[in-house]
């Protein structure tokens, strides 16, 4: 894959481009999976990164992203608006409308967004709004605003998806509870790898996940919360495995409510960046039988996004 730019943007120093060699995967996906978390950025000189952006990362095109999907063996995307874009949909919408049907997606929007524009957007291929809680990521945004957009988009079948930390969780519990449509959480709720999988902080995003049968998880990645690796590089088979126990936990206990995705291009990452071949050699290391690999990475996706299908 050609190297990536930043069009007309200084990248954030010490920016880590996304992998151009991906090897091929090992692990066979099933036909018709669906890599249900990944982004587009830019490119910046057609879509410009928004001035209130907590980094500036370099391009990756939809052209780019497809080619990975085709690559690594992938029959659809679910691609998520990046918190660089802020709430201008352009680029996540323009990557949807130029897929032929095999993309759909997750907005930003604001209160001022109107009926139209959300209709525009559906009709675009988008099913879902994200909600971000990570703060190094996005400013604060006033919940009640942030209920009022879900009750409006509840009227479009759409779901929320939301990303936070675990040590916000219980800060936030009230909050994600009161959500009135299906809620999906990015990354497991970034759990910390290095405390037990059986104490407190997982527990508690077991239970959220448990007495709320509204709420799903995308298990995916492991290369940003993995803390002792090896790293997916140079041909690893046993990438990250502090963080497998977690996301193996979260599979079997909630196989229908469970998604997948590569996080391409993986922004933010400090220390490495994943070759996605290897990446997608994890999945049968957490989805261990046909079955849960079926659902995780077809079934749900497909309930989820394209029910029209089902
Ligand atoms: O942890 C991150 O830095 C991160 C950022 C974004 C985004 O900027 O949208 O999305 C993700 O899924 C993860």
């Amino acid at each position: 894959m050609s190297k990536p730019t930043s069009g007309d943007f200084t990248k954030t120093a010490g920016w880590m481009d996304w992998y151009t060699g991906p090897s091929k995967p090992r692990f066979k996906l099933p036909a018709g999976a669906v890599d249900a978390h990944c982004h587009v950025f830019g490119p910046g000189a057609e879509f410009p990164y928004a001035p209130e952006r907590k980094y500036t990362p370099c391009d990756a095109s939809k052209h780019q992203l497809y080619a990975l999907r085709d690559h690594l063996g992938f029959a659809r995307n679910v691609v998520v608006q990046a918190t660089c874009h802020g709430a201008d949909n352009r680029a996540m919408v323009d990557a949807l409308v130029n897929s032929g049907g095999k993309a759909r997606g997750v907005a930003t929007v604001k209160r001022s967004v109107s009926d139209a524009e959300i209709q525009a957007m559906h009709d675009a291929g988008v099913r879902g709004v994200r909600f971000n809680f990570v703060k190094r990521l996005v400013d604060f945004t006033p919940k009640d605003e942030l209920l009022e957009i879900a009750g409006r988009i509840a009227k479009w079948g759409w779901h929320v998806v939301i990303y936070f930390e675990a040590v916000d969780l219980p800060e936030l519990w009230d909050f994600f509870t009161a959500l009135p449509t299906t809620v999906v959480v990015d990354h497991m709720g970034r759990p910390d790898v290095s405390l037990p999988v059986d104490g407190p902080q997982f527990a508690l995003f077991e239970k959220f996940m448990r007495e709320h049968s509204n709420v799903w998880s995308k298990v995916s990645c492991p290369e940003r919360l993995s803390v002792t690796g090896p790293k997916a590089l140079n041909g690893e088979q046993n990438a990250y495995t502090d963080v497998i126990p977690f996301a193996k936990r979260i599979v079997e206990q909630f196989p229908d409510r469970v998604l997948w995705g590569t996080d391409w291009p993986h922004p933010n990452l400090k220390d490495h960046m994943p070759d996605d071949g290897l990446l997608v050699d994890f999945i049968p290391h957490i989805a261990t039988t046909p079955e849960l690999q079926q659902k995780l990475l077809v079934t749900n996706p497909m309930r989820l996004y394209w029910p029209e299908e089902v």
